[in-house]
């Protein structure tokens, strides 16, 4: 994948893609099982959760196995919160990495800091409540490489993502950002294909919506997205 395309090379991946079809990011794996289950119903990438309050937390040592299962052609994504440099130098030491996934409160000079230092591409994470949250999408697609459009956790919620919430998917019908976007939040087998025709999304990210209970990943429900998703038809 080059610095600034976003777009992961899928050519020599498990599955043929077509560049028109919607990619699907699964989030929070935590079992090979699951691995495998995302990569052979054609997951485009798999996201690692480096947090430790979360139920999906990984330590390094046992995601990088994990990571070095995926085949080519599916992108494998470090998510971090507010990470350190020592920390993000242990995750991208230990496995190959091909996007860092920031989901905390980096500003825009932290995120082209990231970026320049891994050189590797950089999704940054914003939240949106209210069209007073889009702003930050602007700013923040002039630094990053991709921007997931992620529901904005509650005042009181232990995690900035993965909360299974989702937002208005009218504030962000057909907008378009100066990078590539992934739609989050709340997305489930049921809805994602009114989610992808409402708003046009092209990349659709799920963590909740696959699981039976906080952390726990299950291969039927990550088919059955993936399935939904690219099967869906954004008019
Ligand atoms: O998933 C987590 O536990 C998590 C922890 C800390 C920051 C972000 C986290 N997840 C972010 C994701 O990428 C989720 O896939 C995204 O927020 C959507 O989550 P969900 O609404 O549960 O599908």
């Amino acid at each position: 994948m080059s610095a600034r395309s976003a777009w992961p090379d899928c050519g020599e991946g498990p599955l043929e893609r077509n560049i028109n079809d919607i990619r699907v990011k699964i989030c929070g794996l935590r079992e090979p099982e699951h691995v495998a289950s995302a990569v052979a119903a054609g997951a485009a990438y798999l996201g690692f959760v480096f947090f430790p309050k979360s139920p999906r937390h990984l330590d390094v040592p046992i995601a990088a196995p994990l990571a070095l299962s995926v085949p080519p052609g599916v992108a494998k994504v470090a998510l971090t919160v507010d990470a350190t440099d020592d920390e993000l130098d242990s995750i991208t030491a230990a496995m190959p990495i091909d996007m860092l996934q920031l989901h905390g409160r980096e500003s825009p000079a932290r995120v082209a800091e990231i970026r320049a230092r891994y050189g590797l591409p950089v999704m940054k994470a914003v939240g949106v409540a209210g069209p007073e949250d889009l702003a930050a999408l602007d700013s923040y697609g002039r630094v990053a490489d991709q921007l997931l459009v992620d529901a904005k956790p509650p005042k009181d919620a232990v995690l900035p993502g993965g909360n299974g919430l989702a937002f208005d998917w009218r504030l962000v019908e057909r907008k378009y950002w100066p990078c590539p976007w992934m739609l989050a939040g709340g997305l489930t087998p049921f809805n994602v294909a009114e989610a992808i025709r409402l708003t046009g999304a092209r990349q659709v990210d799920v963590s909740s919506g696959v699981e039976t209970a906080p952390g726990r990943k299950d291969s039927n429900l990550i088919r059955a997205f993936i399935a939904a998703a690219r099967g869906a038809v954004a008019a």
